[in-house]
């Protein structure tokens, strides 16, 4: 095959997504259809010619070219426009080499897309008009219809065609975080205002996250429909929760999310941060993959979240702050606690923060795929 087979290209007429791959005969595995890709492979728990990566926010405020792209354009407009999303969503493949893309939104587009009156101020994050506290406020969570969204399907048929044998990663945000910005009006350190509702008034919170659920499925149907390989649930803010409450007044409707897509098909990442104690909880609500925090070491995190489903994580986003040589023993670390696992997809514990060295993670992309090919 000609040029580097992780490198986005178009692909050719007639090729197809999905198929067999094909063995060059020399015990490696030449990857030339998504379905075949490393990063699938191991979602699936198959063997893979190197450990896949991706960063959760690799699109973003690190890259030089997105702050350039995104000029003069506000973050919730830019994520309705085709052109500027494909081309945001590319970026981080054609630098860094990573074996996935994630589909550049945010957790709050399907909110805005029903009409809700919310913004996403820079450096605080998504801001709520009229925060949701009572029974009435319910009524503005109407479903989401996948027309809410035409610019999602049109802008993740453009990036998987650019793509080619390159995943595309959906994702939405959980009932639970989704819920935290609602009824908190913005983010918030201690969730009270949130917790109040879950405790004080648990029909009503239940009647919530159930709407909410409803609205995240559409959200991710739409884009697996037009061609996400696979979809990670963030439920960024779920670590708040104790086990038993995640599982009274969560867990329902974050399986209903992760049940409404099964049909499909494809691997489903469910992801939150500080979640050490809910681990085997996030992969009990239906998950193909569970996201770990850089808390917990992911042969621990194997433990907890039982047989049957693949790892992603984990290095402490903070570690890309030190020297190269520190990063390359963390990273290694992390691929140690690993080395037993059928299935590993390494990725930081959370986003990658904004003031981090593209370079740096350049290099770790580099050094995971030399350190682990097979
Ligand atoms: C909690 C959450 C949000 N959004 C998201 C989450 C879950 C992931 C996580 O836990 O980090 C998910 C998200 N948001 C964005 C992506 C893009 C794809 C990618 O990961 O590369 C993804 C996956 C774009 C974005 N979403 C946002 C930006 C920055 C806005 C900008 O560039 O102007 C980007 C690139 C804004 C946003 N939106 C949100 C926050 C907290 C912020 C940051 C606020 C800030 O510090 O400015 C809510």
């Amino acid at each position: 095959m000609a040029g580097n087979p992780r490198r986005p290209r178009v692909r050719p007429a007639g090729a197809t997504p999905g198929g067999a791959g094909h063995s060059t005969g020399h015990g490696r595995l030449l990857c030339v259809t998504v379905t075949d890709s490393p990063f699938l492979r191991a979602c699936r728990r198959e063997p893979v010619p190197h450990t896949p990566v991706w960063f959760m926010r690799q699109a973003g405020r690190s890259l030089p070219e997105y702050r350039k792209a995104r000029q003069g354009i506000a973050m919730l407009d830019s994520c309705t426009r085709p052109e500027l999303v494909t081309e945001i969503t590319l970026q981080p493949v054609r630098r860094h080499n990573v074996d996935a893309a994630v589909y550049f939104s945010d957790i709050v587009v399907p909110l805005k897309a029903i009409g809700l009156d919310l913004d996403i101020k820079p450096g605080v994050g998504p801001v709520v008009a009229e925060p949701i506290r009572g029974r009435a406020d319910l009524e503005r969570l109407r479903p989401l219809e996948p027309d809410d969204i035409g610019y999602i399907t049109e802008a993740v048929r453009m990036v998987t065609a650019e793509l080619g044998e390159t995943p595309l990663i959906g994702f939405a945000g959980a009932p639970f975080t989704l819920a935290s910005y609602l009824v908190e009006g913005g983010p918030s350190r201690n969730h009270e205002h949130t917790k109040a509702l879950m405790y004080g008034d648990p029909g009503l919170w239940a009647d919530l996250l159930d709407r909410l659920a409803d609205i995240t499925a559409t959200f991710l149907s739409v884009q697996i429909e037009a061609g996400a390989s696979a979809v990670q649930l963030f439920d960024s803010w779920v670590g708040a929760l104790a086990p038993a409450d995640y599982r009274r007044a969560v867990l329902p409707a974050s399986s209903k999310v992760l049940a409404s897509v099964a049909h499909h098909g494809v691997p489903r990442i469910h992801f939150g941060v500080g979640t050490g104690e809910l681990l085997g909880l996030l992969g009990e609500a239906g998950a193909d993959v569970v996201g770990v925090d850089w808390r917990v070491p992911l042969d621990e995190a194997a433990r907890r979240v039982g047989p049957g489903m693949a790892l992603q994580g984990n290095l402490d986003p903070a570690v890309l702050f030190a020297p190269p040589q520190v990063v390359e023993e963390e990273a290694g670390r992390v691929l140690d606690a690993a080395a037993d696992l059928p299935g590993h997809i390494f990725n930081l514990g959370h986003g990658v923060l904004p003031d981090t060295d593209p370079d740096a993670l350049t290099r770790l992309v580099a050094y995971v795929h030399e350190r682990t090919a097979r």
